[in-house]
């Protein structure tokens, strides 16, 4: 069975996590592989991780996990165009999405309720082209020199943070959820993080 991890990146971090998807993902017993529409035994899961222009057809692939950066809110350009370009495909086949962006820099207890409403708007502006199984909101790097010092200044000053704000434990539990629905091992349903 052949699993897909596509993603689309602007300065590394969303690459990494694509990455740290498919190492969880390659983790899996072999024998245990089940295809997720059939539940037919398959003997391997080979998992592909690429960047979103290097994939151009969806063919010979049982499963696909879809990654982006935020910016201004939504996907990157490329990469919200790849699930319109992609519907059709992406529909008839098991699919997660999970987005990076950072609301890890917010201070703690604005955290949450800013995690909740930029899932709910990616989870919306996605669902009707990609019927995602289950979308992962993660926190990315968000260097500093990459805002204008404003925003350093003013993120500061209400206690928030920037640089590497990446949850492993967060991504490897989200990345074991879809590995589950993936091999067929389990009822278990990949939900919203956060
Ligand atoms: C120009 C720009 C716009 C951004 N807009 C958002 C945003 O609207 N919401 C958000 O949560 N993060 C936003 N971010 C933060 C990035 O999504 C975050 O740093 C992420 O880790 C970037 O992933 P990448 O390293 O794969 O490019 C923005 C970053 C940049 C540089």
């Amino acid at each position: 069975m052949r699993v897909l991890i596509g993603y689309s990146s602007a300065h590394g971090s969303t690459a990494e996590i694509a990455r740290r998807i498919a190492a969880v993902l390659r983790d899996t017993p072999k024998a245990e592989v089940r295809d997720p529409l059939t539940a037919e035994v398959r003997e391997t899961l080979t998992v592909e991780v690429r960047p979103l222009e290097d994939v151009h057809r969806l063919e010979g692939f049982d499963a696909v996990v879809l990654g982006s950066a935020i910016h201004s809110q939504s996907w990157l350009p490329e990469a919200a165009e790849f699930v319109e370009r992609h519907s059709a495909e992406l529909r008839a086949r098991p699919v997660w999405l999970f987005s990076v962006g950072m609301s890890g820099a917010l201070p703690r207890f604005l955290r949450a309720p800013a995690k909740a409403a930029q899932n709910r708007k990616l989870a919306e502006a996605l669902r009707e082209q990609a019927r995602p199984r289950g979308h992962g909101l993660f926190s990315g790097v968000a260097a500093a020199e990459e805002f204008p010092r404003w925003v350093r200044i003013v993120l500061r000053a209400i206690g928030g943070r920037l640089g590497d704000l990446r949850d492993w434990e967060e991504i490897d539990d989200w990345a074991r959820g879809v590995r589950t629905e993936v091999t067929g091992r389990g009822e278990q349903k990949v939900g919203q993080t956060g």
